[in-house]
């Protein structure tokens, strides 16, 4: 749902992510300031509740990587393709074993990681990718990855913040908040920006509808950890 069109927008120095994003205040907030976060900053997560989010959460990389292909086959420049491709590398190499060491603190089986039952609020995200992956537009695909990972930096963005103890919560932190993730951020973003602001209003409405499905289903799905499923 799109209030005003960018091209009408009141302040002519808006950037086309922060339109997106303004549209959408209320549930990006609602996100970034969500109990779960106060409680991992905390180290006070519920062991069933963290437990539930990372089975789920790690469902989420499958297609995310496909959007990223998605991305990178859409996109309107080789210097972008090698970015997305630079990214896509990382975060496919071993390098991060984060999930790994989490599910083997918490006690999780085998079939939990690889094949646990999805959650409506999984699946929808996963929907909402491959639909923005097949849509082979690049600035709808940038319009999901965006979200995904510019709300995630802003939630773990609090300088004054300390760390809590242990690594499952301190280390789940640090992968979203160190400069390296901002910088990649920055440049989704200003990529966004550059070919979101090109767009015709119908393309700059259908990536605002994606974005703001984005934001909707991240806060959905820190909402929903609160009903978790038993893992055992
Ligand atoms: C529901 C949900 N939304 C966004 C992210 C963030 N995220 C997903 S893939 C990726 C790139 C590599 O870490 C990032 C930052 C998440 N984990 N879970």
């Amino acid at each position: 749902m799109t209030d005003t069109a960018f091209n009408s927008r009141k302040n002519p120095a808006t950037t086309f992510t922060e339109w997106l994003r303004e549209q959408h205040q209320e549930n990006w907030d609602a996100a970034i300031n969500h109990r779960f976060i106060d409680e991992l900053f905390a180290g006070s997560v519920a062991t069933d509740v963290l437990q539930h989010y990372l089975v789920q959460d790690y469902q989420f990389i499958d297609r995310f990587v496909a959007l990223l292909g998605a991305a990178i086959a859409s996109a309107d420049r080789f210097e972008s393709r090698v970015r997305l491709a630079r990214f896509t590398a990382m975060i496919t190499s071993d390098e991060n074993t984060y999930f790994l060491r989490a599910f083997d603190e918490l006690g999780l089986p085998a079939k939990h990681r690889n094949a646990p039952q999805l959650t409506p609020q999984t699946k929808a995200f996963q929907d909402l990718m491959t639909e923005a992956a097949q849509s082979q537009v690049y600035p709808l695909c940038l319009s999901v990855l965006t979200v995904a990972e510019w709300l995630y930096l802003s939630w773990a963005d609090r300088p004054d913040a300390q760390l809590p103890p242990r690594f499952i919560h301190a280390e789940w932190i640090t992968l979203h908040n160190n400069p390296a993730f901002a910088d990649f951020i920055g440049w989704l973003r200003s990529e966004l920006d550059r070919t979101g602001a090109a767009l015709d209003a119908e393309g700059q409405a259908r990536s605002a509808d994606m974005f703001g499905r984005a934001v909707k289903l991240e806060r959905d799905f820190f909402d929903h950890v609160y009903t978790p499923l038993q893992y055992s």
